[in-house]
């Protein structure tokens, strides 16, 4: 069985005339350790597909394994439990908390799981030693997302889920934060999962996966990643 396991999901919105099929009989696996890049057009069900990896929605049809526990047989306590301390989420947009310094920001998402890193060492590993008593203002766009990849990673999450976590940035600082998401998957062995629209990403990843309308088109283990700074675009 592989550690991740998203077996014929559908996800439908709406009814009749008007159903939409976000997600339609979507499956792929990832293995533990993997960083798996996931490709696809705009509407193509990536978000969707993460979303319900990350307890945050709920399949209407199949099954969704994360090491081994079924997704869509939790009740809400249970996949309450299963957000706080198995996934880390990383969006385009930070989503930190503007009143807390970037060290609160850490500790507070460190504080509701069972079994957390310390705050300022994680901020250090990601090159904020210096900034952590900065409020998200006073940081750059790629330092909030450290702050964001810094409070994902203190959990020590199962899955490291992360939503176009560069879409928001510019060429140089976009390829910091990917070296940072290598360096995660490879030095504290998270399985790390990555949204993106930017094809040339795909020779970073250890698993690509293609969605097209709802549905996966490809799915393709790559046995020789290269390290992004080797990646041009
Ligand atoms: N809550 C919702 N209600 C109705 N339709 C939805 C909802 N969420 C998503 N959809 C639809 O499901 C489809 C897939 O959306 P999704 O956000 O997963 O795509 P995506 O591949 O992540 O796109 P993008 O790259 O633009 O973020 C789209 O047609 C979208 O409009």
């Amino acid at each position: 069985m592989a550690y991740v396991e998203f077996n014929n999901v559908c996800k439908e919105y709406g009814s009749g005339e008007g159903l939409i099929k976000a997600l339609d009989q979507a499956s792929f696996t990832v293995e533990e350790g993997q960083l798996a890049v996931i490709l696809g057009s705009s509407g193509a069900g990536k978000t969707t597909a993460l979303n319900i990896l990350g307890g945050m929605d709920s399949p209407t049809r199949g099954s969704v394994l994360v090491d081994g526990k079924d997704l869509a047989g939790c009740n809400n306590r249970e996949l309450t439990k299963y957000r706080r301390n198995d996934i880390g989420f990383v969006f385009q947009f930070y989503n930190l908390v503007p009143n807390l310094t970037a060290l609160e920001n850490v500790e507070l998402a460190a504080q509701i799981c069972q079994d957390s890193m310390d705050a300022a060492e994680v901020l250090r590993k990601v090159g904020l030693g210096e900034r952590m008593n900065n409020f998200p203002a006073q940081l750059s766009g790629g330092e909030q997302q450290r702050v964001a990849i810094a409070r994902a990673v203190a959990k020590k999450p199962k899955l490291l889920l992360c939503d176009e976590p560069t879409g928001a940035l510019d060429y140089s600082t976009g390829k910091q934060i990917l070296q940072i998401l290598q360096d995660t998957c490879r030095k504290d062995d998270i399985t790390v999962l990555i949204i993106t629209h930017n094809s040339a990403l795909a020779p970073m990843a250890d698993k690509l996966i293609r969605f097209k309308s709802g549905k996966v088109i490809a799915e393709k283990v790559n046995d020789t990643p290269v390290p992004i700074e080797e990646i041009e675009w």
